[in-house]
C-alpha cells in the first residue's frame, strides 16, 4: 500500500491559523437568486471617487493590489445605515488557469475574474485596522468580471502587470484613473453579511456584490492570469 499523503494548503487549513475562518458569515459565498429577498425601500448607493491623485499598483505576492494612500472618496446609503465608508484599496482575484476565478459564485456559475473595491468605516473607526476587526467596519463592492469587450479603465492597469512580476515590485500610474469607471452601468445589487475572502478571514464585510457583470477582453484575462496563476508569478 502506498501512504497517501495528502497535503492541504488551500483554505481548508486556513482555520488552523486563522479561527474567524470557522466563523457563521464567511464568505465568499454561491449567491442563489431565487432565494434573494427584495431591497424594499433601501435608500440608493452613493459613491464618489477621487480621480487625479497618484496611485501605484503593487504586487502583494497574490492578485495586484491599488492602494487609495488615504486620497478622498465616499461609500454611503444601501445597507450601510448611515455611516460613511472611504475606499483604502482595490483588488482583482482571476484565480485558476480555466478562466473561472471569480470567488463568488451566481446560482453555481463562476465567473472570469471579480474586482473588490474595500472601503472602511469612517463614522465609527479611526483607521483601515482597526475597521477591519469590527462587524460593520468594511464594505466590499465586488464586480463579477466576464470576457467580452476591452476594459479601457482596468487596462490602465492591465498594462503595467508586465512591470510588477515580482511580490513587492510597485509602479506608479501616469494617467488619472476613476474607480467609478470600474463599475458597471447598472448598480443593482445583492448584498448580504460576510467576511473577507482571504486570512485573516475577519467577519467585518457588508458585502455588496452588482448584479451586472462588467466586460474584459480575453487579452486582459489572459494578461493576469499569466501573471498570477493561483498567485505564484510565472
Ligand atoms: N478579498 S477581500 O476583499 O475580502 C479582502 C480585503 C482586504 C483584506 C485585508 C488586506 N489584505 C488584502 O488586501 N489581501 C488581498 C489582496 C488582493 C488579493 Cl487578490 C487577495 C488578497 C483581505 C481580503
Ligand atoms: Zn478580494
Amino acid at each position: 500500500l502506498v501512504p497517501v499523503v495528502i497535503l492541504i494548503v488551500g483554505p481548508a487549513t486556513w482555520v488552523e491559523k486563522f479561527p474567524e475562518a470557522r466563523g457563521t458569515r464567511q464568505s465568499p459565498v454561491d449567491i442563489v437568486t431565487s432565494r434573494a429577498s427584495s431591497g424594499g425601500s433601501a435608500p440608493p448607493l452613493v459613491w464618489r471617487y477621487s480621480v487625479n491623485h497618484p496611485r501605484s499598483v503593487v504586487n502583494p505576492g497574490y492578485c495586484w493590489r491599488v492602494d487609495e494612500n488615504g486620497y478622498d472618496s465616499e461609500l454611503r446609503g444601501g445597507p450601510l445605515g448611515s455611516d460613511v465608508y472611504k475606499l483604502q484599496q482595490w483588488h482583482c482575484h482571476w484565480g485558476s488557469v480555466n478562466g473561472e476565478g471569480s470567488e463568488h459564485t451566481v446560482d453555481g456559475r463562476a465567473f472570469s475574474g471579480e474586482l473588490h473595491l474595500v472601503h472602511w468605516n469612517t463614522s465609527k473607526y479611526n483607521s483601515f485596522t482597526e475597521a477591519a476587526g469590527q462587524p460593520d467596519g468594511l464594505a466590499v463592492l465586488g464586480v463579477l468580471l466576464m470576457v467580452g469587450s476591452k476594459h479601457d479603465e482596468l487596462d490602465k492597469v492591465v498594462r503595467l502587470l508586465p512591470y510588477i512580476q515580482h511580490k513587492g515590485d510597485k509602479v506608479t500610474f501616469s494617467e488619472p484613473l476613476n474607480p467609478a469607471n470600474l463599475l458597471p452601468k447598472r448598480i443593482a445589487y445583492w448584498t448580504y453579511p460576510g467576511s473577507l475572502t482571504t486570512p485573516p478571514c475577519t467577519e467585518s464585510v457588508t458585502w455588496i456584490l452588482f448584479k451586472e457583470p462588467v466586460q474584459v477582453s480575453a487579452e486582459q484575462v489572459r494578461l493576469n492570469l499569466c501573471y498570477y496563476v493561483n498567485g505564484k508569478n510565472v
